[in-house]
């Protein structure tokens, strides 16, 4: 069964012109986002695709652009559409997304909601475990680094896609873990074009690899001057928001 791959957004943390990284996975009956930041309600309401049309929500890690639009989407979905959706989400993340992102806003609004489980139906993933979320999507987190000591997950979806959240440079785990071993066709890449990259993976490092490594990398998680750096990604392709792009094996 193919599926196809729409960007909510595709901009850095700070990006104003392409919202954040946040992706739609779209099957025929079946939808689900990878993360939910904070320009993410805005972004399907241009789709016109309200917050009960998804089936589901996947977390890589906790930073407002990949968490920071859950708080509306549980108000919206609680209040608005009396409705819960999946939360796929490592079981490592889950008190720290209640405790530390959503209690505050969350906690207490009616005398029976109190906690995660009460605005989403939790669906734990666990790491390196390829779990079938519907017939014809197949998702695997792996751990991977982002910032010392926080926990942040790439993911594998139907074995063939790579999509590496937000992830400092991990040349052997591109090269022998996603390209060599299991034959991924397509990496979808978070990108810093311009500067040292400290916590994210630089356009110069991304350079280094081998240009067959690169024809399969699409660019994301960048900044607003993308524009200029058109024809300067070696074989590598910016991939834009709101386009749908399917993916064949
Ligand atoms: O040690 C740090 C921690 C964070 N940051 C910035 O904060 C942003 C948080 O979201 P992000 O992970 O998409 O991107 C991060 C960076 O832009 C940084 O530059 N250095
Ligand atoms: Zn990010
Ligand atoms: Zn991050």
């Amino acid at each position: 069964m193919s599926f196809q791959i729409q960007m909510l957004g595709t901009g850095s943390a700070f990006a104003k012109a392409y919202y954040n990284t946040n992706a739609l996975i779209l099957l025929t009956d079946f939808k689900i986002l990878i993360d939910c930041g904070f320009t993410a309600a805005r972004s399907l309401h241009e789709l016109d695709i309200t917050p009960d049309q998804l089936d589901g929500i996947l977390i890589t890690h906790i930073h407002a652009d990949h968490v920071g639009g859950l708080e509306e989407m549980a108000f919206r979905l609680h209040y608005s559409y009396h409705k819960r959706i999946k939360l796929f989400i490592s079981p490592l993340l889950v008190d720290k997304l209640w405790e530390n992102t959503l209690k505050g806003g969350l906690e207490n609004i009616e005398e029976n909601l109190l906690g995660l489980s009460d605005f989403f139906d939790l669906v734990f993933l666990e790491e390196r475990v390829p779990s079938v979320v519907h017939e014809g999507l197949t998702l695997e987190l792996i751990q991977t680094l982002h910032i010392p000591n926080k926990i942040s997950y790439s993911l594998f979806i139907n074995n063939y896609i790579f999509y590496s959240a937000d992830i400092q440079f991990s040349p052997d785990l591109l090269l022998h873990e996603v390209l060599n071993k299991r034959q991924c066709a397509y990496l979808l890449h978070d990108c810093q074009l311009k500067g040292k990259a400290m916590v994210h993976t630089s356009l110069e490092q991304l350079l280094t690899l081998p240009e067959e490594a690169q024809s399969k990398i699409y660019l994301m998680h960048y900044d607003d001057d993308m524009e200029s750096y058109i024809g300067k990604t070696g074989s590598m392709t910016f991939i834009k928001q709101h386009e749908i792009y399917t993916f064949d094996e």
